[in-house]
């Protein structure tokens, strides 16, 4: 993905307010020098400094925004933390250094004299209320770093790009490297969630789908996964979850997007295949998007490209992937889904309010301890009768996600919101003309392929699918949140807000919905 906007502006802010909002009128200039003051604005923070003149050439590439000379600006999301030692007054914010990339930076400025200290208190009180809206301060953070993501990266990425500015954040880290795959589900499981507000994975999408399977196998899985927010810190191949919820694939915007962030809740997807059962919270894919996600391993010289010519050979050869597949279906008509997503959408700015609170709330009792029962059973069981079913021989392709991209530039899932209960669903014919699979991936990017008439969207609450071998086919892939599982029959449904994360709005993916 090309990098995503920057989040400089601040989303805790209504927009439309541009002047200083009247309770801070008069109290929102703090005087620390005879020729400095910080005033609180709308959306940041203006430090007026007649030194700032002096001081022009070393201000890192200009990349403070400038007011004029003597004005700058800091945005209130980009405020870290700030404190006051004796008439030390310091304030910690991140500053961006490139389109990508952002590092922790100091002001400071000794107080006037000790009759200042207590409206200096009252001041920072108010920066902070400004620069944190309904984000939970100094989070608590397990950090689960894979050693081996974005193919032995993720160590250095985590050390340089993300915990200095944690550390800024005033945040309590605690963190650990995974040794073997699956190490994170057991960290998960043994974890105190009372000790940590977050677990953070220095990884692709593998680790958080690891610790949501490892949350929910605690004694008191319900509370475990309401407790702890599971976010990712970009540092994978895949990282699907970062850019959804914060926007970014870059790790220290998506760090300062989780010092923000605000708790949001996340619908999971149980699956079970076999006698297993596990949670899936990004997607699943069989077909052409599993076959060349997972069967073109030997093709992995070519890096990122793999993907794309594995897909335009399988196109152009018209491959298909047979199944069964039945479907409880809970809207099939794209304007009745663009209608519900735009209700949500509408309804951004009050839920992302109340979110906080809500999200602490009944953590305790113990309704809240188990998971619930699956309402539909498991695969070995007969399909419920009302249930639509249909038989597939020449699919092409079957992608079930939960969120919108699925990696960057590719909003697959256009309609899909964190936590509405509901599977977004596509499947797409694999016999259709070549000319239209062609567009169609053009039209991914562009989000135009929800309104394409060879793409069937439908929001569902729960299905089961039975992929089948076609003639001379050795080998078939199904793919869950990316990972290889068995080549075998698997049922899936959707459980509402099981899971937490943090986001930067509380409510809606960082994404425009369906045109
Ligand atoms: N120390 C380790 N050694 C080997 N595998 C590990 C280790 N730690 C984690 N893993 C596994 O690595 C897998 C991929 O992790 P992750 O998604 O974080 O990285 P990635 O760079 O996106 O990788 P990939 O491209 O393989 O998906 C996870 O399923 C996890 O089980």
């Amino acid at each position: 993905m090309s990098e995503r906007s920057l989040p400089v502006d601040n989303p805790f802010v209504d927009p439309s307010i541009h002047e200083t909002p009247s309770a801070l009128q008069g109290e929102a200039t703090l005087f620390v020098a005879e020729d400095a003051s910080l005033t609180l604005g709308a959306d940041s923070l203006i430090i007026l400094d007649d030194r700032f003149v002096h001081r022009e050439a070393a201000n890192c590439c200009g990349l403070l925004p400038t007011r004029s000379k003597t004005t700058h600006s800091i945005p209130h999301y980009n405020i870290l933390d700030a404190s006051l030692d004796d008439l030390e007054l310091t304030i910690q914010h991140a500053l961006p250094t490139s389109k990508t990339s952002c590092r922790p930076s100091t002001i400071s400025y000794t107080l006037i004299d000790k009759s200042s200290i207590n409206a200096a208190k009252s001041w920072l009180a108010k920066l902070l209320d400004l620069a944190y809206g309904n984000s939970q301060r100094n989070k608590r953070i397990k950090v689960l770093v894979n050693p081996f993501g974005g193919q032995g990266a993720a160590r250095k990425l985590y050390a340089s790009e993300v915990e200095p500015l944690l550390r800024a954040a005033g945040c309590e880290i605690d963190a650990q490297e995974t040794t073997h795959s699956g190490h994170a589900v057991e960290i998960a499981r043994q974890l105190n969630v009372d000790a940590y507000d977050v677990v953070a994975c220095a990884s692709g999408d593998g680790l958080p789908h690891e610790v949501f399977n490892g949350l929910a196998q605690q004694q008191k899985p319900r509370r475990a996964l309401r407790k702890v927010a599971v976010v990712q810190l970009p540092c994978g191949s895949g990282n699907a979850m970062s850019i959804n919820l914060n926007g970014t694939n870059s790790p220290s915007f998506a760090a300062l997007a989780i010092v923000k962030g605000l708790r949001t809740p996340l619908d999971l997807m149980a699956v079970t295949q076999g006698e297993k059962m596990y949670w899936s919270f990004l997607s699943q894919a069989v077909g052409i998007i599993a076959d060349c996600d997972l069967g073109t391993e030997n093709m992995r010289w070519m890096g990122s490209a793999r993907f794309t010519v594995g897909i335009l050979t399988r196109l152009l050869g018209k491959t298909v992937y047979p199944a069964e597949l039945a479907v409880k279906v809970d809207i099939d008509d794209k304007q009745a889904i663009k209608a519900a997503y735009s209700h949500v959408r509408s309804q951004r700015e009050d839920v992302s309010g109340r979110r906080e609170w809500e999200a602490h709330q009944d953590l305790d009792g113990d309704k809240h301890d188990s998971l619930p029962a699956l309402q539909y059973g498991s695969v070995l069981q007969d399909v419920p009768s009302d249930w639509e079913k249909a038989s597939l021989p020449t699919l092409g392709n079957f992608y079930c996600g939960n969120m919108a991209y699925m990696s960057p530039d590719t909003p697959f899932f256009a309609a899909a919101l964190p936590s509405d209960n509901h599977i977004d669903m596509v499947n797409v014919d694999g016999a259709i003309p070549r000319l239209k699979a062609l567009d169609m991936i053009l039209a991914v990017e562009q989000n135009k392929m929800f309104d394409m008439d060879v793409v069937n969207y439908r929001k569902v609450s729960a299905y089961r699918i039975s992929p089948k071998l076609r003639p001379g086919q050795k080998v078939g892939y199904i793919s869950i949140d990316g990972e290889k599982v068995p080549f075998e029959p698997f049922q899936v449904e959707i459980v509402g807000g099981l899971g937490t994360v943090l986001s930067r709005n509380g409510a809606v993916y960082e994404f425009e919905g369906p045109k």
